[in-house]
């Protein structure tokens, strides 16, 4: 069909480019009107720099990410890194893919910068998720449903998904508007961080590889916020797990006498929840936050002598413990913390001993705490806050994160690692059963993290603050 109107004048609707526009009065000269459809179909691929993208789309390739199973204890990390490296190639970015344990792919693509000789601005997230109880959750936790209400449900929205994605999709849509990064950008994806991280990020970081990348600043993951400020992180508290034993004589169930296991136990069980309430008094009477306290949680319980119908009732057990899930903030002494264990959780003469089955660090190998600064020492800091600005979201005081996270390898080497995740207006529910997250404050991220990465990446000055292999 040849069109009613001049055909300049409908391409001219269709993407409103001057060039273009040269090239279609070419092409139909050579090719004829019949060329028209595949023609605008061109036009539209090409004229894409200048267009924002469908949004359904990034939801689209958001939820695609979330229905891979990459669940501890048994995570699918191939279909996750085959995923991510069809999303570089589309973009497109370089990539490689390492696996300095089989089967555990570190992923890490690359937007090179005009100025190479600079360090570079790693975006860094975790493919793997907590395991969960599908029964307890309203939609399939692998389904990336999104109910009437725009919430996204699945294992991995807010821990940590999104931040990957929306690092992936900032740089895609910077990339189409055309702009370029001085400093070079690497996306990075890696494994077990949820049970640790050793194979992923502390392999990662004592890898030849991070060398090369020479690194000048980290963004991790950070906690969805219930307000309107989001939350940013330059430090973490250590994971002390703890088994607490005791022991004593067995006897009859109908005896009373001093100093059987679970009496022993229940002792320190008592002094150490003493212990849980006065540092939660100084969090519920906003004294301090809640990473700058030692918070102590039960893990499990342990004692009984087994019978093929439950428990022997009428015998008191020889030995019971239990296990605590200890937070350490850098703050806080590690020294004392470990002699109130020995003297008052665990002590010798009520027949106790301990064992600290995880014991992370607190401090670096000179004695000082593992954070990174937030003064003007580290420019990373305000350049957060600043691009955070520019995209209109505000961001509250610098906090230090509860739990654990992978930035924590990346500090040791004397790196600034900043813990962010854009999620403000949101329920913190990591970790938890039906795990959300909002289409719009999705979507609003990636602007989020576009105006930080322009702001990281136009940066020039003050290198000489940012190499850290003098630390080494
Ligand atoms: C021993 S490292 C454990 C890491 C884990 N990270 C996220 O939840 C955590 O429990 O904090
Ligand atoms: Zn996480
Ligand atoms: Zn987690």
């Amino acid at each position: 069909m040849v069109p009613t109107r001049p055909l300049s004048e409908v391409v001219s609707e269709f993407c409103g480019h001057a060039l273009l526009l040269r090239m279609v009065r070419i092409h139909v000269v050579i090719g004829g009107v019949g060329r028209l459809v595949p023609l605008l179909v061109l036009l539209s691929a090409l004229s894409s720099p200048l267009a924002a993208e469908d949004p359904s789309l990034i939801i689209s390739r958001f939820q695609e990410y979330l229905r891979i199973n990459t669940a501890q204890p048994k995570p699918n990390y191939r279909q996750a890194a085959d995923f991510i490296l069809a999303q570089a190639s589309s973009i497109p970015l370089e990539s490689k893919s390492f696996e300095f344990v089989d089967g555990k792919p570190v992923v890490i693509l690359k937007w090179p910068g005009t100025n190479p000789r600079l360090p570079s601005v790693m975006l860094y997230s975790h493919t793997d998720v907590v395991p969960v109880e599908q029964s307890k959750w309203d939609h399939p936790a692998f389904g990336a449903h999104v109910d009437q209400e725009g919430r996204i449900f699945a294992r991995g929205s807010q821990d940590m998904k999104c931040v990957g994605m929306q690092h992936l999709e900032a740089v895609r849509q910077l990339k189409r508007s055309g702009f370029e990064p001085v400093r070079t950008v690497y996306i990075v994806f890696s494994p077990d961080e949820e049970i640790g991280g050793h194979d992923g990020a502390g392999k990662l970081a004592e890898s030849e590889v991070l060398r090369e990348m020479n690194v000048g600043v980290v963004l991790d993951e950070g906690l969805a916020s219930p307000n309107e400020k989001y939350r940013a992180f330059y430090g973490e508290r250590s994971p002390w797990w703890l088994v607490i034993k005791a022991t004593g004589a067995p006897g009859h169930g109908a005896k009373l006498y001093d100093n059987a296991a679970p009496e022993n136990l229940f002792k320190s069980i008592e002094t150490i929840w003493r212990f849980r309430t006065s540092q939660f008094d100084m969090v519920k009477a906003g004294l301090k936050a809640e990473g700058e306290v030692i918070s102590v949680n039960m893990a499990f319980l342990k004692a009984g002598t087994p019978s093929p119908t439950g428990f022997v009732m009428n015998l008191q057990p020889s030995e019971a413990e239990a296990g605590f899930d200890v937070r350490v903030p850098p703050i806080a002494d590690p020294v004392s913390l470990e002699r109130r264990i020995a003297e008052e959780w665990a002590p010798i003469s009520r027949n106790m001993t301990f064992e600290l089955k995880q014991k992370i660090a607190v401090h670096d190998h000179h004695g000082k705490p593992i954070i990174t600064a937030t003064d003007s020492s580290n420019p990373w800091w305000a350049l957060l806050e600043e691009g955070v600005r520019k995209a209109n979201g505000l961001i509250g005081k610098p906090e230090i994160f509860p739990a654990s996270t992978d930035c924590r390898y990346f500090r040791l080497l004397g790196l600034p690692a900043i813990g962010f995740s854009p999620m403000a207006n949101t329920p913190i529910l990591l970790h938890d059963h039906n795990e959300h997250l909002d289409k719009a404050e999705y979507l609003k991220g990636i602007k989020v993290f576009e105006s930080i990465i322009k702001t990281y990446t136009s940066f020039v000055g003050d290198s000489s603050k940012e190499s850290f292999r003098d630390e080494l």
